[in-house]
């Protein structure tokens, strides 16, 4: 069976069970966006299914086979995971920090193909004219651009990106959702963590919205950006601006915290 899928995942983390029994998956050819609370267990979820993270019960499989009988470099192919944090970059330039990406294929030995996908995905995230400079030079943004660039550089079947966007401006937020939307027309399978509702409503094919470690629901973007399920979840009102969901006030259960924070 084709897809990435994980099938009952539990996971303890610190002695702390933070995913449960969690059940998504992601077909090739759509953009799965994984949403909820900070804390909710989205980019645990994620680790554990680019075999990151192992679970202690439940099965990751990928492309009918199980992740974690796969050999390392088998695995670094077929998959591609943007983490959400990282060290700053090292004062190496950009295009060979992106060409870090094309590691997992280096026993090929074909340049020229390497030297392509560093060029497409430099393409893809807006760093062409930034290519020659030191990747410890580089702003937040284009650092996430860059880290972007390098998982797109591997040109695997699933790509796994945690907060791809959270750093960007709207131009390049529009540009990697469109990127994404690229790579679901040409077959691949993307899973992304997102807190933009608004993007996760327009570019996603399905949406997984997790809640204290649970999938608490999973569907279309339209089934799961209900009233009732912002204001449950997220303890926020919403209002709507065409198709876009946009998060508007605290529910009456959070204005509490909101005056703390104030
Ligand atoms: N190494 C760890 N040890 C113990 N608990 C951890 C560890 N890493 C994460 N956690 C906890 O696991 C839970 C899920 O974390 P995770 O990073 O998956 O959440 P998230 O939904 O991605 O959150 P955010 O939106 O803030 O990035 C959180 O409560 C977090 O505190």
């Amino acid at each position: 069976m084709t897809g990435l899928a994980a099938r009952g995942v539990t996971l303890s983390l610190g002695g702390r069970r933070v995913l449960h029994e969690a059940s998504v998956g992601v077909a090739p050819g759509e953009i799965v966006g994984v949403i909820g609370p900070n804390g909710a267990g989205k980019s645990t979820l994620l680790r554990a299914l680019a075999g990151i993270q192992r679970p202690d019960a439940g099965v990751v499989m990928l492309d009918g086979r199980e992740l974690a009988g796969m050999a390392p470099g088998d695995r670094a192919r077929r998959l591609s995971f943007l983490p959400q944090e990282e060290m700053p970059p090292p004062p190496m330039r950009v295009e060979d920090l992106v060409a870090f990406g094309r590691l997992p294929h280096r026993a090929a030995r074909d340049e020229a193909r390497d030297r392509a996908a560093v060029a497409r995905a430099l393409g893809e995230t807006g760093l062409l004219d930034l290519r020659g400079r030191p990747g410890s030079q580089l702003s937040g943004g284009e650092r996430a651009r860059l880290r972007l660039a390098r998982a797109l550089a591997v040109e695997a079947p699933y790509l796994l990106a945690d907060e791809p966007v959270a750093a960007l401006d709207p131009a390049h937020a529009l540009a990697v959702m469109a990127s994404f939307g690229r790579l679901a027309e040409g077959g691949r399978g993307v899973a992304v963590v997102l807190h933009d509702l608004t993007l996760a409503g327009r570019f996603c094919h399905r949406l997984v919205l997790m809640r204290d470690g649970r999938v608490a629901a999973h569907g279309r973007p339209a089934e799961i950006l209900t009233d009732a399920a912002m204001r449950a979840v997220y303890g926020v009102t919403v209002r709507r601006v065409g198709d876009a969901v946009v998060p508007w006030s605290l529910t009456d259960g959070r204005s509490e915290e909101k005056q703390v924070i104030s």
